[in-house]
């Protein structure tokens, strides 16, 4: 059994307990156990993965978040770093699946969190179910 750490975002509350619902299935249909963080924003995940990686505790790891455009260039900044970030550490070799949402409104937002629907979280977290099998075969 593997150890998942899923470092959620928590921006948009009923989103996020979409995501997380399909997150945590995913991983208990996989056999894994789970634990999750929260931070105040997408930009602060991928240093939450970072700080949690370096204490060793966790086998893989889950992004999850939601990013909705606003009126300003933030929403590039906030999408396109909080991404760049988690690239970064998979690079490095951590197992992860980026499970932000960055959409330009609610409607797309749900139906992408929705298990029932798109399941993003779910879907995040089985790439990362998978990039630790693949590490399990390398390492
Ligand atoms: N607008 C959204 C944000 N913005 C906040 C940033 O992620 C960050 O917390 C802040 O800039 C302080 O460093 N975050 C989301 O997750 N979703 C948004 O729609
Ligand atoms: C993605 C964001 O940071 C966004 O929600 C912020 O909204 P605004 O660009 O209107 O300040």
């Amino acid at each position: 059994m593997a150890k998942f750490l899923i470092v959620e975002a928590r921006f948009y509350d009923h989103l996020n307990d979409l995501l997380l619902q399909g997150a945590r299935s995913a991983i208990e249909a996989a056999g894994h156990s789970h634990e999750t963080i929260t931070v105040p924003g997408a930009l602060e995940i991928p240093g939450a993965v970072a700080l949690a990686a370096e204490s060793g505790r966790y086998d893989a790891y889950v992004a999850i978040g939601v990013v909705i455009r606003g009126e300003t260039y933030h929403f590039e900044i906030v999408a396109g770093e909080s991404a760049r970030g988690l690239m970064a550490l998979s690079l490095d070799g951590l197992a992860i699946g980026n499970g932000i949402l960055t959409v330009e409104n609610e409607a797309q937002a749900l139906t992408r969190a929705r298990p029932t629907e798109k399941d993003k979280g779910g879907e995040a977290a089985k790439a990362a179910i998978a990039m630790l099998e693949l590490k399990g075969r390398f390492g």
